[in-house]
């Protein structure tokens, strides 16, 4: 998911002082626009300063890391503002709960940004699409269509070959430095890709490279988004946006047209659908709920697309890191699944469910690393007493699932990387348990789940088994950085760069 802020800089994309200065002629010239904010009992939070609110604290600090260090001052409900928006920010499991469960239905709307706006058709897709009638048959037809246990295993072969190429890709740099980052990413977005597009798009490569180029676009503050009164701001943003969103639509539409013809001339088997093919066949029987347009399902495949790619990607990366900086961890992690897969002698997805031991290491990651840190911000439509405090109508809400992770109140060695804490107990990431929640919760809740997990589970057993791992440059493995960078997912500032050894007993 793409909407959240995450930029460490926000005022990277114009200068500070002419955006100060251009604010400061439309405040005069706009009238504030009717938000109902004049509650005294909001929750607490730093002082604001006119025009920007807190903006400026969030120089230099990743947006996460900042609201954290808030949240210890001011506690786990906080307000602040950030240009003219309202945020409330969630840092602890029970007020996320009560946020995503107890009132889930009022804080099930997304904020209406123009970023999002002009990238997904006006918010048709599932992820930005108010709540209401449309969003629930679009998340159906993702639950119930595209998503579902039998149509992500229909993808095996995908996955198996995507990864098959990566592993011969690294085997044939054996001994060499291999940048891991660069291999993972190009490795999801293309399991992505033929999921969603079938193995014969001619279309795959570029639109992989078109959605990266507006991906990299949303991943900062827009300042439209802070001056939401502002028209001027707006219509700037929205020219920034449409240009890259133009030449996206033109591939998928390209993409959808092409799916048409072939949907035309020939009797595929269900066996071979791929994503677009289901939207098309739903659009074309399904007249009774919602009509599904072009856009529409254009909207939906992005969805799917960029769920798919970046964030399952960012899971491997970091389990990576996590893995090379624990060798201990390492070596018992390589030990499972070279004895599940022993006697087979390759890797494919029979026998994941075994891999007890590398379950525990994709939770212990998204722990540390939830690759969606603030998860996707909501908005509530009535205001609402939380916890004592008034949350006013229209209130953006993030919740820092990041920080909840390593809250030490509900986590020993809250910081460290512990894969055996998730042995002995039945925490998971579906929505349950809200101190772990890098999957969201509630009626908002990831719908990819089930498509993302043998996407991490598979790379990470087959790079497992093939290879031991070294540093480059005789670097002591906990020297390893773990810096994080901004972006639309938490990823690695620095690329992972490895060594690949193959043991001599699995050369071929
Ligand atoms: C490790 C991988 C992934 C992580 C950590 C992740 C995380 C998230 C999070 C935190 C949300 C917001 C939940 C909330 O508001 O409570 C979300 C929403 C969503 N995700 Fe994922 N996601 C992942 C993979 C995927 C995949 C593979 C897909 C699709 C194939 C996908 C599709 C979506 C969609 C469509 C939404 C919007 C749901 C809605 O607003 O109703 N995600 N995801």
């Amino acid at each position: 998911m793409t909407m959240e802020v995450h930029d460490a800089n926000p005022f990277s994309v114009y200068s500070i002082t002419s955006i100060l200065f251009l604010l400061l002629i439309l405040f005069k010239l706009l009238q504030k626009r009717g938000s109902n904010n004049s509650s005294t009992n909001l929750p607490p939070g730093p002082r604001t300063l006119p025009l920007i609110g807190n903006l400026h604290q969030f120089v230099g600090l990743l947006p996460h890391h900042r609201l954290k260090i808030f949240a210890d001052k001011y506690g786990p409900l906080m307000y602040l503002k950030l240009g003219e928006v309202s945020n409330v920010i969630i840092t602890s499991p029970e007020i996320a709960q009560e946020i995503m469960k107890t009132h889930d239905v009022n804080f099930c709307d997304r904020p209406n940004v123009v970023s999002s706006r002009t990238i997904s058709y006006n918010n048709s897709n599932i992820a930005f699409s108010p709540y209401g009638e449309y969003w629930r048959q679009v998340r159906k037809i993702c639950t119930v269509e595209l998503l579902t246990a039998k149509r992500v295993q229909s993808f095996r072969s995908i996955r198996e070959e995507e990864v098959a190429k990566l592993v011969k890709k690294i085997a044939a740099s054996e001994g060499c430095v291999v940048n891991l980052s660069q291999s993972i990413y190009p490795m999801t977005y293309g399991i992505a890709a033929r999921a969603a597009f079938g193995k014969r798009s001619r279309y795959q490569q570029v639109f992989i490279s078109k959605i990266k180029e507006q991906l990299k676009l949303m991943g900062g503050f827009s300042v439209a988004e802070l001056y939401p009164s502002s028209r001027v701001l707006e219509m700037m943003a929205k020219v920034k946006f449409e240009k890259v969103h133009r030449e996206v639509d033109r591939v998928l539409q390209d993409i959808v047209d092409e799916h048409r013809q072939r949907h035309r001339s020939s009797s595929e088997s269900e066996a071979e659908e791929d994503l677009v093919d289901v939207l098309l066949k739903y659009q074309q029987e399904n007249d009774s709920e919602i009509h599904l347009t072009d856009d529409n399902l254009k909207s939906i495949i992005q969805d799917i697309f960029t769920g798919g790619g970046e964030s399952s990607s960012s899971v491997v990366e970091w389990g990576m890191s996590e893995l090379i900086k624990n060798p201990r961890m390492m070596e018992k992690a390589q030990a499972e699944v070279r004895k599940v897969y022993g006697e087979k002698g390759c890797v494919d997805e029979t026998k994941l469910h075994e891999l007890i031991y590398l379950k525990s290491i994709i939770k212990e990651t998204l722990r540390l690393h939830p690759p969606i840190p603030l998860l996707v911000p909501r908005e509530n439509r009535e205001r609402c007493q939380i916890n004592g405090y008034e949350i006013p109508s229209k209130t953006r809400v993030i919740i820092n699932a990041w920080a909840i992770g390593r809250n030490p109140e509900y986590w020993s060695e809250a910081q460290s990387f512990k894969p055996e804490r998730f042995l002995d107990n039945s925490i998971d990431f579906k929505g349950t348990h809200f101190e772990f929640i890098p999957f969201g919760a509630g009626r908002r809740i990831c719908p990819g789940i089930t498509f993302a997990i043998p996407n991490v589970e598979l790379p990470l057993a087959q790079l497992l088994y093939h290879f031991d791992w070294k540093l480059p440059n005789k670097m002591k493995n906990h020297e390893l950085e773990m810096t994080e960078s901004s972006g639309v997912s938490l990823r690695r500032k620095n690329d992972l760069c490895l060594i690949p050894i193959i043991p001599h007993n699995l050369k071929i």
